[in-house]
Formats: C-alpha cells, sequence, structure tokens
C-alpha cells in the first residue's frame, strides 16, 4: 500500500509564506534534530515551496543506494552549478557516471599515497613558529594548512606560482560566501551588494588561474606527472578514447578544491576540540602514536596501524557531519510507502540523523570505542554516512582520512593543546559541514 505526500505531515512552525525559513535560520540544528519526531518524511516549507526531509537510516539508504539512479542532485546544486560548474558534486546522469568512472582510479589507495609527503611537509610548516604557551586560533590554522595542501596537491604550484597565489587568495572568498549564494534567492545574489561583488571576483579569479594551471598542464612531459591535474589531463574514456575538456577540467579542479578544504578542515578542528575535552582519549591516542610513529616520518604504512586514531577519527564524523544533503526526483518514484512524483525535492541531514537516540545509544556521549569490530558488528552501514554512500559517496574519502591521519600524529606527537578559557563557548556554526565558532588553544611541548 502507498500513500501521495499529500499524507507527509509538515514540521511545526510554519507561518504562510515564509514556510519554516524562521525556525531554520533561527536554531538549524535543533530545527533539523527535531524533524524525526514528526515522522520519518516530514514536509518543510522553504516559502512556499515544499522540501520533503526523509529521517531515518532505511529511507535515506532508499534514496542514495537503492533508488540512487531515480534522483539527481536538487536544487542545491542547481544554484551551485552557477558557480562551481558541472563537476562531480554537481553533474548528474550520463556525464557524472563517464566523469566519475575516468577519474575514480586516480583517487585510489596507491596513487593518493604519493601526497603524504606534501601533507606531511604542510604539517611540519604549520607547527614549526609554534612557541610553548602561546595560543593558537586553531581552526584558522588548520583551514589554511588544508588549502596550502590542497593547491599543491593539485597543481605542483612551484610551476606557476603566481597563479597558485591567485587560488589560495580567491578561494577563501568563494567558500565564505558559497553556502549564502546557493541558499538566498536567485534574485537577491544578483543585486550590487558587496558581499555579491567580492563573490563573483572571486569567481573570475579563481576561474582565470585555474584555466592558467590547465594550460601549463597540457604542455608538461607525460613522465612529470607530479600533481594531480597533470594526472586528469591525461585521462583517457577506455570507450571513446575522449579525455576531459579545459571547462570540464576547470569544474573539476573547482569543484575539488570547494569540495575538499571546508570539509576537512571542520573534521580536523572538531578532532583536536574533543581530544582536549576527552584527556583519557588523547592519552590513548597518544600512546599510540607513540608506539607506532615514534620518532619517524609518517607514511601509508603507520597509518594503517594507527587504529585507536582511526576510531577517534569515525567517532568525530558521526558527531560532525554534512548538515543537509539534497536530491530531486528524475522521474516518478516510491520511498518508503510514498510515491514521489517527478520533481520532488528531497533533504536529509546526515548531521541530525548521526545525533539521532533512535539510531545510536546515547549519541551526544563521544566514545571512538563504538568503532571497535564487536561493537559495530551489529549496526548497519545505512546508520552512518559521513562520506555519504551509493554513486555519489565521496570520492576523496581516502585522501581526506590520510591527511587527518598525517596533521593528528604530526602535531599530536609534539604538542599539547589545551582550549582556552573564553567567554564565548565553542560552538558549531551553520557550514557544509558545521564548523566551531572559533577554537582557540594553548600549545604546550609534549613531555614524554
Ligand atoms: C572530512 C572530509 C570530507 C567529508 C566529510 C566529505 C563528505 C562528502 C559527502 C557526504 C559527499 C556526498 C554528497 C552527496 O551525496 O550529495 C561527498 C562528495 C564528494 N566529495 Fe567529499 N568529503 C570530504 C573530503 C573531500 C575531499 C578531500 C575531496 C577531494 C579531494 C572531496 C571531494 C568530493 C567530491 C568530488 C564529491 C562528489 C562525488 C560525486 O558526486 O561523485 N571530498 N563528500
Amino acid at each position: 500500500m502507498t500513500v501521495t505526500l499529500r499524507s507527509v505531515p509538515r514540521a511545526p512552525g510554519r507561518i504562510p509564506l515564509l514556510g519554516h525559513v524562521l525556525p531554520l535560520a533561527r536554531r538549524p540544528f535543533g530545527f533539523l534534530e527535531g524533524l524525526g519526531d514528526t515522522g520519518g518524511f516530514v514536509r518543510v516549507d522553504l516559502g512556499t515551496s515544499p522540501v520533503y526531509f526523509v529521517t531515518t537510516p532505511e529511507l535515506i539508504n532508499e534514496v542514495l543506494v537503492a533508488k540512487s539512479r531515480d534522483f539527481d542532485k536538487g536544487r542545491l546544486f542547481d544554484r551551485a552549478r552557477a558557480f562551481i560548474g558541472n563537476g562531480l558534486t554537481t553533474s548528474s546522469g550520463e556525464v557524472h557516471r563517464r566523469n566519475r568512472r575516468l577519474m575514480q582510479p586516480v583517487f585510489h589507495h596507491e596513487r593518493i599515497a604519493g601526497y603524504a609527503d606534501i601533507m606531511g611537509k604542510f604539517a611540519v610548516e604549520m607547527i614549526e613558529p609554534w612557541q610553548p604557551g602561546s595560543v593558537l586560533a586553531l581552526d584558522q590554522e588548520i583551514y589554511q594548512y588544508t588549502l596550502n595542501t590542497a593547491t599543491e596537491t593539485l597543481f605542483a604550484t612551484e610551476l606557476d606560482p603566481g597563479a597558485a597565489e591567485e587560488v589560495r587568495r580567491y578561494v577563501p572568498v568563494l567558500i565564505k560566501e558559497a553556502l549564502t549564494q546557493t541558499a538566498l534567492p536567485e534574485a537577491f545574489t544578483r543585486m550590487p551588494f558587496p558581499a555579491n561583488r567580492r563573490f563573483d571576483k572571486a569567481v573570475v579569479k579563481v576561474r582565470a588561474a585555474v584555466q592558467q594551471l590547465i594550460a601549463l598542464a597540457r604542455t608538461r612531459d607525460p613522465e612529470e606527472q607530479v600533481d594531480l591535474l597533470s594526472t586528469f589531463v591525461l585521462l583517457r574514456d577506455a570507450e571513446t578514447g575522449d579525455g576531459l575538456t579545459d571547462e570540464e577540467l576547470g569544474d573539476e579542479i573547482v569543484t575539488f578544491i570547494i569540495g575538499g578544504t571546508e570539509t576537512t578542515a571542520s573534521t580536523l578542528a572538531w578532532t583536536f576540540h574533543e581530544l582536549a575535552r576527552h584527556p583519557e582519549v588523547e592519552a590513548r591516542v597518544v600512546e599510540e602514536i607513540d608506539a607506532v610513529v615514534g620518532d619517524g616520518p609518517i607514511g601509508i604504512p603507520e597509518i594503517g596501524k594507527l587504529e585507536y586514531l582511526n576510531r577517534v577519527v569515525d567517532e568525530v564524523s558521526r558527531l560532525h557531519s554534512f548538515l543537509l544533503l539534497m536530491r530531486r526526483a528524475r522521474q516518478d518514484v516510491v520511498i518508503g510507502d510514498v510515491e514521489l512524483p517527478v520533481g520532488t525535492e528531497i533533504a536529509f541531514s546526515p548531521y541530525a540523523m548521526h545525533r539521532d537516540a533512535r539510531v545510536y545509544d546515547d549519541p551526544a556521549r563521544f566514545d571512538p570505542d563504538r568503532w571497535l569490530p564487536d561493537n559495530k558488528a551489529g549496526r548497519s552501514r545505512a546508520d552512518y554516512i559521513p562520506f555519504g554512500a551509493g554513486p555519489r559517496k565521496c570520492i576523496g574519502e581516502g585522501y581526506a582520512r590520510m591527511q587527518m591521519s598525517i596533521v593528528l600524529a604530526t602535531v599530536l606527537s609534539r604538542w599539547q593543546l589545551r582550549p582556552v578559557e573564553s567567554p564565548t563557548p565553542v560552538r558549531d556554526v551553520v557550514a557544509v559541514v558545521p564548523r566551531p565558532n572559533h577554537l582557540p588553544m594553548v600549545a604546550e611541548p609534549r613531555v614524554r
């Protein structure tokens, strides 16, 4: 027996014409976390347009995995396409399938392992200027680190330092404004406000610099495939022999920089925050790093052995996940027992699902041992989606995990980070992966 969308309950707090915009703007986290109390399917009105939230792991899994072919990415991503182009995150159908097939091998374990040195080098550079007792804006340090690593692994920046510098300068503007530009009405983003002008300028600057770097990569000797871009330039479709055009490459590069920096930076910043709040967990992490890495460099063999550290990252990723993802029905489809006509906009919040007491016992408790093999044995894969699931699962998961392990091991083997007392407590701020509002920490040399 199926039912129509008319029988889906509405979230509380709707106001005529505005819909649920006010509760979403005023208390986004509480609003999203509360949706599951209304039901598995919940209608939320953005102005007068309805979006249907699915709140249970089973329904989300149907959308992402079992019936993934019946959906494309939906409204948020239509708007993002205007500035990040039609790369992996925004494209759909055959274009997405072909480009994902082409690029997937570049992100295989053995290939990205070649970037461990760059990740380690920048981690050492980040901590070099730290002094005992220095107060660090750790969130900023980490963000700059992920941006430096992303540009270096993508472009081998010494080949065109000017263009690389333009990217490093303007990408933060793109990232800062991207969510507003995507969420606000289109007419608003065309108005001549300073923020809109800053954003438009950043788009033009980043695009121009990336095209310059692509032109350079096309002239390089195939033997010198040192960065990701020169690898992408050589990709050829096995059936047609075609590669990616300059425009496609530009879209993918901008997608990787935007998708790969802020997400990783937020997860890393929260990891340092959680470790400082849980000294017993931190002590186990440090003990493991000492045993596995010692004073030596950290490479792929060591990362695999940092089992407890990996569980810590799993637990941080559960508690600090993507706030919102969307899909849109490409054709009529049934999810659960609800008939969705073509064009229905679907949304879900990994952040809220991972904090739902119907899915996790005592969900607010930070407990890396949830992820011990015995403890997670009965758990469905659908319960845990920090990197998404199905054919649109994060292509950069291995890259991000390797980078996070390298930074954590490099920093924690030398420094102990303590929170600074502040009248403003550390809290979540809305972002793709919600980030800390600030993260002041004091660095003390680690005593062994
Ligand atoms: C901790 C860091 C990261 C997190 C939590 C994360 C999370 C995610 C999630 C949840 C998705 C699925 C989106 C959806 O279903 O609509 C996704 C997709 C994607 N991610 Fe990540 N990501 C991270 C790091 C990275 C990095 C480092 C890169 C690039 C090197 C990257 C590139 C991408 C791309 C291109 C997609 C789109 C894949 C597709 O649709 O085929 N991500 N990511």
